[in-house]
C-alpha cells in the first residue's frame, strides 16, 4: 500500500513537471578561448581564473523558460564543451553531429584563435555535408580584455557576414552578455521572439573590473541588426521537429 502511494505521488510530481524541448548546443574553438568558462558562467554562474584543459568533451545542462504571449516555452539546453585539442581527433565529428546549434568561440586577444575558426567551421560543414546545417553562431569572448584586443570588431563582423553567422560579444569573466546570448540562441532555435526587457532580465549583474575609455566603433550584434524575421523559418521548423522527435544525447551525456 505504501509502495502504491509512493508511485502515485511520483506520477503526480511528473505530471506537474513542465515539458522541455531539448537542444544540443556545441561549443567549438581553440584551446583556452574560454568555452568551459562560458558554459560554466551560463549554467552555474561561476567563473574560474585557473585554466584546466578539457580533454575530449564535457557536458553542461541549463533549463530556461522563454516567455511569450501565446504561452511559455521550456527549453533544456545541453551544452557540449569540446576540448580545443579535439580538432584532429577521431571523435570530434560524432560530437558535432546531431547538434541544433554550433557556437564558434574565439578569444579577442588571440588572433590565431580567430583565424582557426575557418578550420572549425569547415569541420562543421563537412560533418553536416548533405544534411541540414545547424544554427551557427560566432562568439567573441574576453570582452573584458578589449584594451588588448587583437581582433578588430570589423574583422569579426566581416567573418560573421561572409558566413551568415549569428554574432555575440561576451565575457565569461564578467558575465557580460553571456546569458542573453544563450537565451537568444534558445529562442531562435525554438522560434520564439524575445523582447528586449525579457533579454535584460536574463543578464546577471556584471562585475566591472577594467575601465576602458577607448572608443571603438562597434555596431549592434548582427542578429539584432538583421532582425529575427529573417531567421530561416525552415531551419526553425527542422530544428524543432528534430528536437521533439528524439533525445539528442548519447549515453554518457546528462539528460534534462
Ligand atoms: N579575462 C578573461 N579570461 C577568461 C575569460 N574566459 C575564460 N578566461 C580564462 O581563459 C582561460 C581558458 O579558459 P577555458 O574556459 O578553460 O578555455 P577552453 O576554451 O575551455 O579551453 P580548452 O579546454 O583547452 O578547450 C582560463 O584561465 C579562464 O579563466 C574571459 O571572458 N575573460
Amino acid at each position: 500500500m505504501a509502495e502504491l502511494r509512493t508511485t502515485l505521488a511520483l506520477e503526480e510530481e511528473e505530471e506537474d513537471e513542465p515539458e522541455y524541448v531539448q537542444f544540443k548546443v556545441i561549443l567549438l574553438g581553440d584551446g583556452a578561448v574560454g568555452k568551459t568558462s562560458l558554459a560554466m558562467r551560463f549554467c552555474q554562474d561561476h567563473f574560474a581564473k585557473q585554466y584546466k584543459q578539457t580533454i575530449g568533451v564535457d557536458f553542461f545542462v541549463k533549463r530556461v523558460t522563454l516567455r511569450q504571449e501565446t504561452g511559455d516555452v521550456n527549453v533544456c539546453m545541453q551544452i557540449w564543451d569540446i576540448g580545443g585539442q579535439s580538432i584532429g581527433g577521431k571523435m570530434v565529428t560524432s560530437y558535432i553531429f546531431g547538434s541544433h546549434a554550433v557556437v564558434l568561440c574565439y578569444d579577442i586577444t588571440n588572433y590565431q584563435s580567430f583565424q582557426h575558426l575557418e578550420d572549425w567551421y569547415s569541420l562543421v560543414r563537412r560533418t553536416f555535408a548533405g544534411a541540414q546545417m545547424p544554427y551557427v553562431a560566432l562568439m567573441a569572448n574576453k570582452q573584458d580584455l578589449s584594451h588588448i584586443r587583437a581582433v578588430k570588431p570589423e574583422k569579426h563582423s566581416q567573418f560573421a557576414d561572409e558566413n551568415d553567422l549569428y554574432s555575440y560579444l561576451v565575457s565569461a569573466r564578467t558575465g557580460e552578455n553571456v546569458s542573453p546570448s544563450f537565451y537568444r540562441i534558445a529562442a531562435d532555435l525554438a522560434g520564439v521572439t524575445l523582447s528586449r526587457p525579457e533579454l535584460e532580465v536574463t543578464q546577471n549583474p556584471c562585475k566591472a573590473e577594467i575601465i576602458n575609455h577607448q572608443t571603438t566603433r562597434r555596431g549592434p550584434p548582427r542578429d539584432q541588426r538583421r532582425g529575427h524575421s529573417q531567421v530561416g523559418q525552415e531551419l526553425r521548423r527542422h530544428v524543432i521537429r528534430s528536437a521533439l522527435r528524439a533525445p539528442c544525447f548519447p549515453d554518457p551525456a546528462p539528460s534534462c
